[in-house]
């Protein structure tokens, strides 16, 4: 299997520099700064093969960003080896921004007053496509996009999602092996996040373009990837199946119950699950406690069954845990065992 990107025991580490307060302190910063350290981003190591299209996941400031920097060659590696495409993102500069793409959600490529067409012309060149691969390729993309109303237009004067679907265009202009894209469907209408979901689909089987896919937006990633990597604090905590990572922590059901008695507590609950794979967290409503318990049939009418035999219950409702709520667990207990 041929590997796009390579990680290995990749680091960031930022300087933050603090300022010393008062006149004398800020005397003394003239001469030296006091700073500490940050790391953002841990020796991390992972690969990536061609055609895989991978979720780059976890909360704010959990290293993405940095990260995918590294990895486009716009931040240097305190320490670590990153390939991508075969070369170093920040040595072989020109030859390596042929080969990728990227969409940066709050970032454009396009430029802000002149019709999308003349970006994609300018773009054109800069990357030196020729014009039979560009008007074959192009015309694919522009149609699948359905952007072809929107090319004589201002960037200026699109709506976000139209924008979008143009900077998508864009990014996939020279037809790169590789595509990183970060959040890209952010703040977009449902129609339009699936138009791009499917497009993404397409020129995956079609090219078998490489995707690396940072998001919020976890219906993006079970939508498209297979894989995700998961980071937490600068660290990857899963690597894995999106599947397994289901399988293995979302087998569960909740039960969610809802109490006549106002004075329900943990104390009294606790025992009710003695012996069995389940716990109580608290609901959202007062009175309401949800057991989480594994998907077994015998465990969960036995849970039931000993509830409602100990207390008043004025409304059971059970339900599956979702991806989300799954990798909310994940970050609330930290690191898991893929
Ligand atoms: N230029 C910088 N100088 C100092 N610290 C930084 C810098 N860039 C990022 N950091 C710190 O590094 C850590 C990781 O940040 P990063 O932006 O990579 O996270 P992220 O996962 O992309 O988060 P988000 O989802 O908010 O974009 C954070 O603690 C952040 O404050």
């Amino acid at each position: 299997m041929e590997k796009i990107i390579q990680v290995d025991q990749l680091r960031k580490e930022f300087k933050s520099f603090s300022s010393r307060s008062g006149l004398k302190g800020a005397f003394r910063d003239l001469f030296t700064r006091n700073y500490k350290v940050i790391p953002a981003v841990k020796d991390i190591s992972f690969d990536i093969n061609k055609g895989e299209m991978v979720g780059y996941i976890g909360e704010n400031g959990a290293g993405k960003s940095t990260s995918i920097k590294m990895l486009t060659g716009i931040l240097t590696p305190t320490s670590g080896i990153v390939t991508v495409n075969g070369m170093d993102p920040h040595k072989e500069r020109e030859k390596f921004v042929k080969s990728i793409g990227v969409v940066f959600g709050q970032r454009s490529q396009l430029w802000w007053d002149i019709a999308v067409q003349e970006s994609f012309r300018l773009l054109k060149k800069v990357y030196k496509v020729p014009d039979d691969v560009y008007k074959k390729h192009m015309n694919h993309v522009i149609e699948s996009l359905d952007i072809a109303p929107l090319l004589d237009k201002p960037v200026r004067k699109l709506s976000l999602g139209q924008r979008m679907r143009c900077e998508l265009a864009a990014a996939l202009l020279h037809n790169p092996s590789l595509l990183f894209l970060d959040e890209p469907t952010i703040g977009l209408d449902v129609l339009v996040k699936l138009k791009i979901r499917n497009f993404l689909k397409e020129i995956n089987e079609k090219y078998q373009t490489t995707v690396l896919l940072t998001t919020h937006d976890l219906t993006d990633i079970e939508a498209l990837c297979e894989r995700v990597i998961m980071l937490d604090e600068g660290q990857i905590i899963y690597d894995g199946k999106l599947s397994k990572l289901k399988s293995n922590w979302g087998e569960g059901k909740q039960i969610e119950f809802q109490f006549a008695d106002v004075e329900i507590s943990r104390m009294k609950l606790n025992p009710l699950l003695t012996e069995l794979e389940a716990e109580w967290t608290r609901g959202d409503r007062q009175n309401v406690w949800v057991a989480n318990v594994l998907n077994d049939e015998h465990v969960i009418s036995e849970v039931i069954g000993r509830v409602v035999a100990a207390h008043k219950i004025t409304d059971i409702k059970i339900h599956e845990i979702s991806t989300e709520e799954i990798i909310r667990n994940i970050y609330e207990e930290g690191a898991i065992n893929a």
